[in-house]
């Protein structure tokens, strides 16, 4: 089970005709301990999709360092033990999903038999079982979400990222999603996710940061947490002072 480290990292993203400069993550230091549920949380454009893409190697940072276990991320081994939910999944259209989810079992290292067992009872569970011959240009936005889910999680990876994970689900399927995280948390797989339903973040997370402009504003201790799900203190109210009002430490 990995334990994640950001060191003082920074991205710059340059686009445009004119390549001007948007800083999207500015000194970010934090850890992520090995079982623990992480929720990076913040408002739009606060970089957490880059903090994702960056940990997944798909970006470089521009300064600092991204370790797991103490190592860089960027040897593909790192990647096999990874499931990660992109914020709008991308899937082959002309697929179905029994076919999808054959195609990334073996791009993930399974043996076929193994997919094929995977694949008797996971999207089951995520509540796509029905949909596993349609083709994928058929789903829905919440169908496309559970795909994504089961193609994130059908090699039993230790680390899980998920880019919010509830956007387009019924409330069914969010409560689905949460079971889900809490069961990947019983089995001592470490989740790191972004979302923007604070109400889920606040019931998930072992531990939750604020990002903002690019920065980690704030971080909750365990005692801020606990205090939280007592219900005596409201993430939302917390998130609202510190991105407003310059509330962060
Ligand atoms: N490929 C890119 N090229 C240029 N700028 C980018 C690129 N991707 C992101 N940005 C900019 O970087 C900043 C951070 O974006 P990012 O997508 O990481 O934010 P986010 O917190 O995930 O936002 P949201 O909650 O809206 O999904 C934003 O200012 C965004 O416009």
């Amino acid at each position: 089970m990995p334990h994640i480290d950001f060191l003082r990292v920074h991205k710059t993203y340059k686009s445009g005709l004119f390549k001007k400069p948007v800083q999207a993550v500015t000194g970010l230091t934090v850890s992520i301990a090995r079982g623990e549920v992480f929720g990076l949380v913040g408002p739009n454009g606060a970089g957490k999709s880059t903090t994702i893409r960056m940990l997944l190697n798909l970006i470089r940072p521009d300064h600092g360092e991204i370790r797991v276990n103490g190592a860089a991320t960027g040897p593909r081994s790192f990647l096999r033990d990874v499931g990660y939910l992109p914020e709008n999944p991308y899937l082959y259209d002309h697929l179905t999903l029994r076919e999808l989810l054959l195609f990334a079992g073996t791009t993930s290292g399974l043996r076929r038999y193994q997919s094929v067992e995977r694949i008797r009872t996971l999207p089951q569970k995520i509540g796509i079982g029905y949909a596993l011959d349609k083709p994928l240009r058929t789903f829905s936005k919440g169908m496309r979400q559970r795909a994504g889910l089961c193609f994130a999680l059908l090699h039993d990876p230790s680390l899980i990222i998920l880019d919010e994970p509830m956007s387009g689900l019924d409330p069914l399927g969010r409560r689905m999603v949460c079971e889900l995280i809490l069961g990947l948390k019983e089995q001592g797989k470490t989740i790191f996710f972004c979302s923007h339903i604070l109400s889920d973040v606040e019931r998930l997370c072992d531990r939750i940061a604020i990002l903002d402009k690019g920065r980690l504003v704030r971080s909750f201790t365990d005692l801020e947490m606990a205090v939280f799900r007592k219900g005596e203190s409201d993430l939302e109210q917390a998130f609202v002072e510190i991105v407003s009002g310059g509330g962060g430490q």
